[in-house]
């Protein structure tokens, strides 16, 4: 499943990617439904550990219960220390692809390795201030690498466009099959300068569960217009 379903994201138009974080947990199972309904390709899952990141989210629970109620592809973000020692249980939950922090670890190739032993995506994910530089050696075993668009740990940020630069450079350096992601302030406004700049996953929290379920469906196919429309923005 992991390959196929990998592809299936690269192919078409760029897919947003609701990030979880900002639904409404009382009714977890009727957000997912609802998220599936209005036509998203997958979702996007933030585990905070609250060491890491100040703000602490949930664990493999909740991975798994979203798993019990969709067959839509899981991308799990770890924003974690020590993600080495959940690997497998967020497989086991039922991640589809699990994304760990460069910042986090010492070196992340074994972990990178490790997660692809488990036939899930193997993501690597940087923050607005690390180098592209820093993961340079690690993009051979990288299945998605995550641009980080603000600083992790909470939704409704505004967008760093130190993020496009980072996704034009990596679309020259990663193999064709390799997922390029955005995460954070992907809106309206900036969603198509994320299309132009190479992303094949925005994640998008606050520009869609602000409103209501009944707007879903017009919320996610406004986004995706115009991150297919790869126009340039002159205003972020
Ligand atoms: O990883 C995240 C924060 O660390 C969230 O996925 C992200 O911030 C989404 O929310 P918004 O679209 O409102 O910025």
């Amino acid at each position: 499943m992991p390959r196929e379903c990998l592809a299936k994201l690269r192919s078409g138009t760029p897919a947003i990617m609701p990030s979880m974080l900002l639904c409404d947990f009382a009714n977890l199972g009727a957000e997912v439904r609802a998220m599936e309904d209005a036509g998203a390709r997958g979702l996007h899952l933030d585990v905070m550990d609250g060491q890491f990141v100040d703000n602490f989210t949930y664990g493999m629970t909740i991975v798994r219960a979203v798993r019990s109620v969709t067959n839509l592809p899981l991308d799990i973000h770890l924003m974690m220390v020590e993600p080495e020692k959940y690997l497998g249980d967020f497989a086991d939950a039922g991640a589809d692809i699990l994304t760990i922090h460069t910042e986090a670890v010492e070196d992340p190739k074994p972990l990178l390795k490790a997660i692809r032993e488990r036939n899930v995506g193997a993501g690597l994910a940087l923050n607005p201030t690390t180098p592209l530089e820093q993961i340079a050696d690690a993009l051979p075993l990288c299945d998605l690498v995550l641009a980080m668009s603000v600083h992790p740990g909470a939704g409704g940020q505004s967008f760093n466009p130190v993020a496009l630069e980072k996704l034009s450079s990596l679309k020259d350096q990663v193999a064709k099959e390799v997922l390029l992601e955005v995460d954070g302030g992907v809106n309206n406004t900036t969603a198509a300068a994320c299309g132009l700049a190479g992303a094949h996953l925005l994640v998008v929290g606050s520009a869609i569960f602000r409103h209501d379920p009944s707007e879903y469906r017009a919320k996610l196919e406004e986004l995706t217009q115009l991150a297919a429309s790869k126009l340039a923005a002159s205003n972020l």
